[in-house]
């Protein structure tokens, strides 16, 4: 594969224009040649994502004791320390975005001041919103009217690279699909890092663009769509020796229903694909097979 930093650039989506059929034609295209695309004009003001990147700073920076009392309400939701095999990462996260409760627990965890909160609460509030429209706006993008992602849990994570001039050229993240429908990331305005793979197998640079907001599909979108949207793999690599921080919100799946395709994505063109599953099941196969890059969808195909 060949290296990031070639001259193809992700798709970009104007959340402002999206009620044009042009742009709802885009949205669909982005999502089945790269299951990746940066949005701008979103409704998330740019002074609220900086001033929430300030808290995700200062939170990250709080000492260990306190970050560890941020505990897994599911397996790896919480803080994530840096380990062997991962040194240059560490992580603080939150489930579920969408419960105002969850969102105070979380604050309360990390002694949170009431202005770190309002913003916290702001973001969480804001961001969860955007989650839900951007669900609408991609079934909408295939012809469909949905609702369906309302009430799915949307689990939130703030990361931190330690970058140090040794570490440059190694990875921060490993090549990765996200497992869930979609991911909202607010990626670091300065430092870039993030690498996404296109259609041909190659790596291509995400470069920084500060106020917008990059969208990732994930596994449960390649299931939900029959295999039409592209579960785009993607990774972090240290290109420089800086701190890197993001924040990613991640729209899983449905709580208890199950995910399969609507009647009206499966023809004789397109058989199903995937038996129908629960989000749940599937994360315990992504983590007993350690298949980490969508591979595990492979366990939940039909067998036609
Ligand atoms: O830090 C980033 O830019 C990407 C992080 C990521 O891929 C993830 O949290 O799943
Ligand atoms: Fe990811």
């Amino acid at each position: 594969m060949a290296e990031g930093g070639n001259l193809k650039c992700i798709p970009v989506i104007d959340m402002q224009e999206i009620e044009d059929l042009e742009q709802y034609k885009k949205l669909r295209e982005a999502s089945e040649e790269w299951g990746c695309f940066r949005i701008v004009n979103h409704k998330i003001p740019a002074s609220l994502m900086s001033e929430m990147k300030k808290v995700v700073k200062e939170l990250l920076d709080l000492p260990m004791e306190i970050k560890k009392r941020n505990t897994d309400v599911i397996a790896g939701s919480g803080y994530v320390a840096p380990s062997n095999s991962n040194p240059l990462y560490e992580a603080l996260g939150l489930y579920d975005l969408g419960s105002p409760e969850a969102v105070r627990a979380f604050c309360s965890q990390l002694d949170a001041s009431p202005q770190q909160r309002e913003i916290i609460e702001a973001y969480a509030q804001a961001v969860h919103e955007l989650a839900i429209d951007l669900g609408r706006k991609l079934a909408k993008s295939m012809g469909l009217v949905s609702d369906l992602f309302k009430g799915w849990p949307c689990q939130f994570r703030i990361n931190k690279y330690n970058f140090t001039p040794v570490t440059v050229g190694s990875s921060g993240v490993q090549i990765h699909t996200d497992s869930g429908f979609l991911t909202i990331l607010q990626d670091d305005e300065n430092v870039g890092g993030l690498e996404v793979i296109d259609e041909s197998g190659a790596f291509v640079s995400v470069h920084p663009c500060p106020g917008t907001l990059l969208v990732n599909l994930g596994d449960v979108a390649k299931a939900w769509s029959n295999g039409r949207f592209c579960n785009v793999k993607h990774r972090v690599q240290c290109k420089e020796a800086i701190i890197r921080v993001s924040i990613a919100s991640f729209l899983l799946g449905p709580k208890d229903a199950v995910v399969e395709a609507p009647p009206q994505l499966v023809n004789s063109e397109h058989p199903r694909l995937y038996v129908p599953f629960t989000y749940e099941e599937y994360r315990k196969i992504r983590i007993s097979t350690k298949l980490q890059a969508g591979e595990a969808l492979e366990h939940l195909r039909t067998q036609s």
